[in-house]
């Protein structure tokens, strides 16, 4: 049983002690609570969580080990975790390694034992606060000092860190039972470009299954070079902090809008849309995380249940005339999609692709594809 000492300290002055799960060391980042009951593992290696220290609210975490399938990217990106109860036994036939090895292999310093139900209050009460996770040698002063001195998320353009270096292609379908990852369909009329800001691989493997050939480049990708590669159509991905300082993104969108090329924006990519037009976007108070958060569909009324991860969001009240809102949180009323009503493009706030999460957004997808399908592709 491991007892080496941790504690969590947030910028309000508020300590909570427990164990180290992860490596020994200190990590800073803004904290905020994910709700999701599942999917510790997507959580973790999502790109746009890199700046942050997750805590999830579900009680056991590690119940199901790890496994290299479930992956959103190469590795856990998350800045630490927060959890109340590492079991000790995993219990999965897919699992390859309990969670403490693959935290402590990849590096992440994480906290077990924490009051995770009087930590969610304090940041639903206050805000998203900056924090520090300390494992190891535990020292409060040292730990408020780190987390005061981090400079939080509002102005920080972390998506040109999260992206990939080189372009590359990518092949694999989604996972499925007995099938593990699908191979791509024999045909594939759909050539897609993905701005990669931080993407989810669940992202790429969806549009593959629709019959996509996906080339993922780097965020600071000028619009002409997208355009030499022919797209029928440019994803922008999901990604970690401040979409307003991503100028160079928010430059290349405006010119793939003036080219008409079909657009389609999840998450960061929504938000960098929404700039694009013209629009602003606003830090909220604790942010949307989890796995069930209701959204209504402004067409045709109907409300789905869809995976949230975002600390920011597009003001609706600042979407000019060419935009309407399609989307809107049944949680607290915020702009969750927007569509442009001269150009072929659309973005969703919330995560389509879920993993973790329910598919009832997976239509957003499709809606892409009938985009690029009326241009002729
Ligand atoms: N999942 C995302 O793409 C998050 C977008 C952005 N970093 C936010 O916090 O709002």
């Amino acid at each position: 049983m491991n007892t080496t000492p941790a504690l969590l300290a947030l910028e309000d002055g508020s300590l909570f002690h427990g164990i180290a799960v992860g490596v020994q060391g200190l990590s800073v980042g803004e904290v905020v609570f994910n709700t999701a009951m599942t999917g510790y593992q997507e959580i973790l290696t999502d790109p746009s969580y890199s700046g942050q220290l997750v805590t999830l609210t579900y009680p056991h975490i590690g119940n199901t080990g790890v496994n290299p399938e479930d992956e959103e990217s190469p590795a856990p990106q998350a800045a630490g975790l927060v959890v109340r109860d590492v079991p000790p036994r995993i219990s999965s036939w897919r699992a390859t390694e309990s969670l403490p090895e693959y935290l402590q292999r990849h590096g992440v310093v994480a906290i077990a034992g924490v009051d995770t139900r009087r930590l969610t209050r304090l940041l639903r009460e206050k805000g998203a606060q900056n924090g520090c996770i300390l494992a190891g040698e535990v020292d409060a002063d040292r730990a408020l000092a780190a987390a005061r001195g981090f400079a939080g998320l509002k102005g920080m353009d972390l998506a040109s860190q999260a992206t990939t270096a080189q372009p590359y292609e990518w092949e694999e379908g989604t996972w499925a039972l007995g099938q593990g990852h699908r191979a791509a369909p024999e045909s594939r009329p759909y050539h897609v470009v993905a701005y990669d800001f931080g993407t989810k691989r669940n992202m790429l493997r969806l549009l593959v299954d629709r019959g996509c050939r996906v080339t993922v480049v780097p965020a600071r990708t000028p619009a002409a070079e997208v355009m030499e590669l022919k797209p029928d159509g440019v994803l922008l991905s999901n990604g970690p902090g401040d979409p307003e300082p991503c100028d160079y993104a928010i430059q290349a969108i405006r010119e793939l809008l003036e080219a008409r090329v079909p657009v389609f924006g999840i998450c960061l990519g929504h938000q960098l849309l929404g700039l694009a037009t013209g629009a602003r976007s606003v830090k909220m108070k604790f942010g949307h995380h989890g796995a069930n958060h209701p959204v209504q569909d402004l067409d045709s009324g109907r409300v789905m249940i869809s995976s949230q991860n975002h600390g920011f969001a597009l003001d609706e009240g600042t979407l000019p005339e060419h935009v309407r809102p399609t989307f809107r949180s049944l949680f607290d009323g915020t702009l969750q999609g927007i569509a442009l009503t001269d150009r072929p493009a659309l973005s969703f706030q919330g995560h389509p692709e879920a993993s973790p999460g329910p598919g009832d957004v997976l239509s957003q997808f499709d809606r892409f594809i009938d985009m690029m399908r009326a241009r002729g592709a």
